[in-house]
């Protein structure tokens, strides 16, 4: 493989974003991919996935380079040596030393956080939360996410769309744990497919296609989906309940309604109204309303470094503090949505104890004689996708 001028600087462009404004990865990328139109589909690969193993990589290469600050070109020096790619003889690549950055990266080796590329203050409380398990969590969040689909079983089987995509030059492969996923056989764009445009899929990691499934769901239900966004488990559960019944997807950002109404037009859902939480009285005048609820609270999203390594560089203790005191918040002021005999699920896609067991507990511990639990369910990034947790109780009375 070879460094090209115009996508390296690509690279360095979208890494000054991330680090330098503080942007989100995704959203940066993408904006740097739109710029020139002359780039082809193995060039956006190439911007894409070197600026992501980057920010995955970034405290390890900042050591192996000794990098300061704003030194991206540094960085995107270190990530070749270390894929033993040639480096071009530019100016940018200047006093780069191949052998300092090979024995800079074995002294590294001695170091977990360093090696691993994690904060600190990360490293210790994941260690202080999970114990030993967070030697493999930890390796396993530095692989490269899969890209899996969700069949809409709304429009398709899933053999049906596998066959589909393989004329449009996608090939997948099925998983036995999961009913409606297709795994991409290599990395490709697939927003630009028919069957995409079509409704006929979307994308959405395995392990959070246990959770909708792990609701209950029936149709002709009435559902309400509270913590709902853009709505990747709102256009599940619509699926599993055969459009029959009604869902109410509720959140505090009418943006991401908006966009859910997008995707649930593209997906066939007709059995979907949105809610915008406003204030306390939007929750209660739903009380005892619904027979499924779900609760997919805001979270660390530690579970999912796989797909948003930018992440561990940019959370922070506090916000995690934060986070847990509104999960409780929501678990206590919206489990009164589900009506007597119906089921609540609480999920997160996160590994720490704290935002899971942990919170379920502490809710119970005040609301013994309400609720039970039925079940605990945890997906664990080493176990080959996104890492969530979901807990299902019953309401007693
Ligand atoms: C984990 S995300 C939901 C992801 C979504 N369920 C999906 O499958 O795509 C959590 C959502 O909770 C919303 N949220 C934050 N505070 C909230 C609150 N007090 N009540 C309801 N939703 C809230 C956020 O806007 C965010 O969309």
């Amino acid at each position: 493989m070879r460094l090209h001028r115009s996508t390296s600087e690509g690279v360095i462009q979208a890494l000054d974003a991330i680090f330098g404004a503080k942007k989100y990865a995704d959203k940066v990328i993408e904006k740097v991919l739109k710029q020139n139109p002359k780039w082809g589909a193995r060039d956006r690969r190439f911007i894409a996935e070197t600026t992501y193993d980057i920010v995955r990589w970034y405290r390890l290469l900042r050591r192996v380079t000794e990098a300061k600050g704003d030194e991206y070109w540094k960085l995107l020096a270190a990530w070749c040596v270390l894929h033993e790619i040639d480096l071009p003889m530019w100016d940018e690549f200047k006093g780069i030393k191949r052998d300092s950055i090979k024995s800079l990266y074995k002294e590294a080796e001695k170091t977990r956080k360093i090696i691993e590329s994690v904060p600190d203050w990360l490293d210790e409380l994941c260690e202080r939360e999970i114990g030993r398990q967070w030697n493999h969590e930890l390796h396993a969040l530095n692989e490269e996410a899969a890209v899996v689909l969700r069949t809409n079983t709304l429009k398709i089987s899933k053999r049906d769309l596998q066959k589909l995509l393989a004329e449009e030059n996608v090939e997948t492969h099925v998983h036995d744990q999961f009913q409606d996923a297709l795994l991409l056989e290599e990395r490709q764009n697939v927003f630009g497919t028919s069957a995409f445009k079509d409704g006929l899929f979307e994308v959405q990691d395995a392990a959070s296609q246990f959770i909708a499934p792990f609701l209950q769901v029936e149709p002709g239900m009435r559902v309400i989906d509270a913590c709902a966004g853009a709505g990747g488990k709102t256009l599940h559960l619509a699926a599993l309940m055969k459009n029959k019944g009604r869902i109410i997807a509720m959140d505090v950002e009418q943006y991401k309604l908006d966009e859910l109404q997008r995707r649930a037009r593209r997906a066939g859902v007709s059995n979907m109204e949105t809610r915008l939480i406003e204030s306390s009285k939007t929750v209660k005048r739903l009380e005892d309303n619904a027979d499924r609820l779900l609760l997919d609270v805001p979270c660390s999203g530690l579970g999912v470094l796989k797909r948003n390594p930018d992440a561990k560089w940019k959370l922070s203790i506090e916000f995690i503090d934060k986070v847990k005191d509104l999960q409780q918040h929501i678990l206590n002021d919206y489990c009164l949505m589900v009506k007597p005999g119906g089921l609540l699920v609480y999920s997160t896609c996160s590994i720490l104890p704290s935002e899971n067991d942990q919170q379920i507990k502490k809710f119970l511990e005040n609301r013994r004689d309400e609720f039970e639990l039925q079940e605990e369910k945890h997906a664990l990034p080493s176990e080959g996708f996104d890492g969530f947790y979901m807990a299902r109780l019953k309401r007693l009375k």
